[in-house]
């Protein structure tokens, strides 16, 4: 199924956390860093293990070891940089493919402003990391690059998606895998999700909250 909400409690307590109005700028970066390592951990629960016979302390011991795929986690700026040690917590040798995208606020178009993509895309799996999906815009460019540059196996962690957003991504993009602890309700009239956090990027960065 290309779409999880996971309803793990862990999961579900922190994103409730999370839609404090009060929150302070340290807690909402945890939030997302913990958040960001638990739906790592969901999204790759099918990697693929390999018995191996190792030395072990009271003689030869068979392990299971993950098998051949390599990673790139995809960090979409800026907002995205707040759930990558987390989600570099549970996979500490990763490579990390950096793309920089914004959203317009009047007309909701993403532009990408940077494109730093590691190589052997065609042998990774692609983890993108953005706190937000809203209407698909950014997720959907990313993706496009991404496949232009040879990825296959592509996932993306969200901490919260619009429907509107996930039916998009989905319709462009039925192979990508989403990740997210919640589809809320969808958006309002400037194109933030609802109930939602608020602007993450903003949030995460300590930058100037706008209206939403
Ligand atoms: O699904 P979409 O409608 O494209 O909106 C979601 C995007 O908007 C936010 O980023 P923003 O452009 O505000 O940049 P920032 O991370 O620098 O704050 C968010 O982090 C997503 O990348
Ligand atoms: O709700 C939203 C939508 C886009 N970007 C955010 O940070 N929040
Ligand atoms: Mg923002």
């Amino acid at each position: 199924m290309p779409i999880h909400e996971v309803k793990h409690p862990l999961i579900q307590h922190k994103i409730g956390l999370m839609r404090r109005a009060d929150i302070s700028t340290k807690n909402f970066r945890e939030l997302a860093q913990e958040l960001g390592t638990l739906l790592t951990y969901e999204a790759t629960k099918d990697m693929t293990l390999k018995k191996q016979e190792i030395d072990g302390w009271a003689g030869p011991v068979t392990v299971e070891q993950i098998q051949g795929k390599k990673v790139t986690i995809v960090p979409i700026l800026r907002a995205g940089i707040g759930m990558l040690d987390g989600v570099l917590a549970l996979l500490p040798a990763a490579r990390v493919s950096v793309v920089g995208q914004i959203r317009n606020e009047e007309t909701l178009e993403a532009t990408t402003y940077m494109e730093k993509l590691v190589g052997e895309l065609d042998q990774r799996m692609a983890l993108i990391i953005d706190p937000m999906l809203a209407t698909g815009g950014s997720i959907i460019s990313t993706i496009n690059l991404l496949k232009k540059a040879g990825s296959t196996d592509i996932r993306a962690l969200i901490l919260v998606a619009a429907p509107e957003g996930v039916k998009r991504v989905l319709a462009a993009h039925p192979d990508v895998s989403i990740y997210t602890a919640s589809i809320d309700d969808g958006l309002n009239e400037k194109g933030y999700i609802l109930p939602g956090l608020g602007d993450a990027g903003d949030k995460i960065f300590g930058t100037k909250q706008k209206d939403v």
